[in-house]
């Protein structure tokens, strides 16, 4: 619905946009006229998603694990060098694995909290320092995760969702004098590359899961993208600080006979 020259001339990096959603995000704003930086860590992946996007527009790729400061200072320099500027930050890279709280040790508790929590606020801190403070603008948007009544199976991630969700808010606040707006978008459970990572057992749920969201059906990449092309747009200019709930109403709706059953199920 956006018009096609929304993000004419406008620098947007998505993180993690090689695949699942992030893909849909960095194709959709090409297609409203933005030129698109997408990292990730899988370079030959990366390189081959690039090579797709760049029938929709001018696409840029370089590798970056999101947990090391080094290569996100890396980024920032290639982006300054070739574009000399960053107007809108898509922190999508992130996720996790299924496990019941108890059985969480510290090294995976680390790898997720560094991954969702510890990355995402680096590649702002970074770009922020970088590009939005001096240029006193710059939109910033986070996928998080539906963590509304939190999220049994995956503590460690609802745990760093939530600090997303929370830094948002504080930056909304924080950041509003360099006119920076930052907003999460909480995706529920979305048919995307990510849902192949889950065990059988888990995928096995699926079908029912489904029927426990009010709307009766997961939701697209589209769905989230939409989302974030929105908060990104000037339609959005007096939204700051929110989370906007992609989910069909799932966040209301908590699904009983969740993962965490499913976990219990087939461990026990
Ligand atoms: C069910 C519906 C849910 C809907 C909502 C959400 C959906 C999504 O988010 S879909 C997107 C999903 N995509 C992914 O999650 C892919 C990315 N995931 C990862 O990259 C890993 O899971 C990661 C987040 C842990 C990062 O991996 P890395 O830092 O490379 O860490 P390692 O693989 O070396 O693992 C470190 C440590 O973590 C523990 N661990 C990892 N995987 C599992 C597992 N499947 N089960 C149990 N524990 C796991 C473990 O302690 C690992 O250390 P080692 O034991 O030494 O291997
Ligand atoms: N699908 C779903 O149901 C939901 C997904 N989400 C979240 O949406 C986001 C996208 O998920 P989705 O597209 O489904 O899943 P994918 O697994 O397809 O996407 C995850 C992306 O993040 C990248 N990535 C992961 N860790 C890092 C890292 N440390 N540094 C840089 N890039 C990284 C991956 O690339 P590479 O491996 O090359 O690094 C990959 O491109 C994730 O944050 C996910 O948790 C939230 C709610 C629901």
């Amino acid at each position: 619905m956006l018009r096609s020259d929304t993000f004419n001339a406008k620098i947007v990096l998505v993180t993690g946009g090689r695949s699942g959603i992030g893909f849909q995000i960095a194709k959709d704003f090409l297609q409203l006229g933005a030129k698109v930086i997408i990292c990730s860590r899988k370079e030959e992946q990366l390189q081959k998603a690039a090579e797709e996007l760049s029938n929709f527009g001018e696409v840029t790729h370089q590798a970056c694990d999101i947990r090391k400061t080094e290569e996100i200072q890396q980024l920032a320099k290639m982006i300054k060098e070739k574009y000399g500027r960053l107007d809108i930050l898509i922190n999508n890279a992130g996720g996790q694995f299924p496990a019941l709280a108890e059985y969480i040790n510290d090294k995976g508790w680390n790898a997720v909290i560094n991954n969702n929590l510890n990355g995402t606020f680096s590649m702002i801190r970074e770009m922020a320092n970088t590009f939005f403070i001096p240029q006193k603008s710059g939109v910033i948007i986070n996928i998080i995760v539906d963590v509304f009544r939190g999220f049994p199976g995956m503590a460690h991630t609802g745990a760093a969702r939530a600090g997303v969700e929370n830094l948002t808010k504080t930056l909304a606040m924080e950041w509003s004098d360099f006119n920076i707006r930052i907003n999460c978008v909480a995706p529920g459970i979305i048919e995307s590359s990510g849902l192949d990572t889950y065990p059988k057992q888990i995928q096995d749920m699926f079908e029912e899961a489904q029927k426990a969201i009010p709307l009766k059906r997961f939701g697209k990449v589209e769905d989230v993208s939409n989302a974030v092309t929105f908060l990104s747009s000037p339609m959005a200019e007096y939204i700051t600080g929110i989370s906007l709930y992609v989910d069909g109403a799932q966040h209301l709706n908590f699904d009983k006979m969740g993962l965490a059953n499913v976990l219990k199920s087939f461990i026990s």
